[in-house]
């Protein structure tokens, strides 16, 4: 493993590999946090992350996490019906959520008649709301300052262009700070209208596990030495932070230019 600023990285050979330590990385925490605080908050994101998750559908993992304590997040939504191809809600319950015993209740999606509406704006709000409601109810702390809720581990990933959730390059969001949850309706990835964690509630994490694997495109290995070799704060995964740990697992071809 190595170590920079407040990062570290694992290089795995395969995508396979990833996907072991991943599933490894995740038990673990579930475990900890179980055990500590008798739940465990989650948040997922979208793309080719959830079948990186798969290996958790297999033993000794299936049979061992306690699932029925998972409380399970998006990090970034498509605004579009929980039926479209392009949900990351569906995306999640079809490749893994369904398949594990996490109650319905625990499992917080955006709001499904503004979503088939397409309405972004009121997504973002409704959510925000959620996760304040959440608050209250204590399953959700609050980190440190006070300021935003703080989520156990993050599962997150990140698009060739540097991309995070639906914080894209070149777009304001990035610089919201006062509330939770924003949204987008053009977003440069289709489809356009998208809601998203802002930066600082992603940065109040106590766990931040960043899964890359190239997808043959340049710009990934691009984007991941521009982050790790200059630090460009351009990309928004650069500006990815945790409380407790920032991971990021890259399979080789993710990391060819380091
Ligand atoms: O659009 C999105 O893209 C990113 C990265 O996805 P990938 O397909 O390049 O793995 C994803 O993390 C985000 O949740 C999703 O909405």
């Amino acid at each position: 493993m190595a170590e920079a600023r407040h990062r570290k990285w694992h290089v795995f050979q395969t995508k396979d590999e990833l996907s072991v330590a991943m599933a490894k990385y995740t038990a673990h925490l579930s475990a900890k946090f179980c055990k500590e605080k008798g739940l465990f908050t989650v948040v997922l994101s979208g793309g080719g992350l959830i079948d990186w998750l798969c290996k958790l559908l297999e033993p000794p993992y299936k049979d061992s996490i306690e699932w029925s304590k998972w409380h399970v997040f998006w990090v970034d939504e498509r605004v579009c019906a929980y039926e479209d191809p392009d949900s990351n809600y569906k995306l999640a319950m079809d490749g893994f959520l369904s398949k594990v015993g996490i109650p319905n209740k625990n499992i917080y999606a955006i709001d499904k008649h503004y979503a088939a509406d397409g309405n972004a704006e009121h997504c973002a709000a409704l959510y925000e709301e959620c996760l304040r409601n959440l608050v209250k109810q204590n399953i959700l702390p609050l980190c440190p300052n006070g300021k935003y809720p703080q989520f156990d581990l993050q599962l997150l990933g990140m698009g060739p262009d540097g991309h995070m959730a639906s914080l894209f390059p070149g777009h304001p969001q990035i610089n919201v700070k006062d509330k939770w949850v924003t949204h987008i309706t053009d977003s440069p990835k289709l489809p356009p209208r998208r809601i998203t964690f802002t930066l600082p509630v992603i940065n109040s994490a106590s766990y931040n596990l960043m899964a890359v694997c190239d997808d043959h495109t340049e710009q990934c290995p691009r984007s991941i030495a521009d982050i790790f070799k200059h630090n460009n704060l351009a990309l928004p995964a650069a500006h990815l932070t945790a409380h407790v740990e920032t991971m990021w697992y890259l399979d080789k071809a993710a990391a060819s230019l380091l």
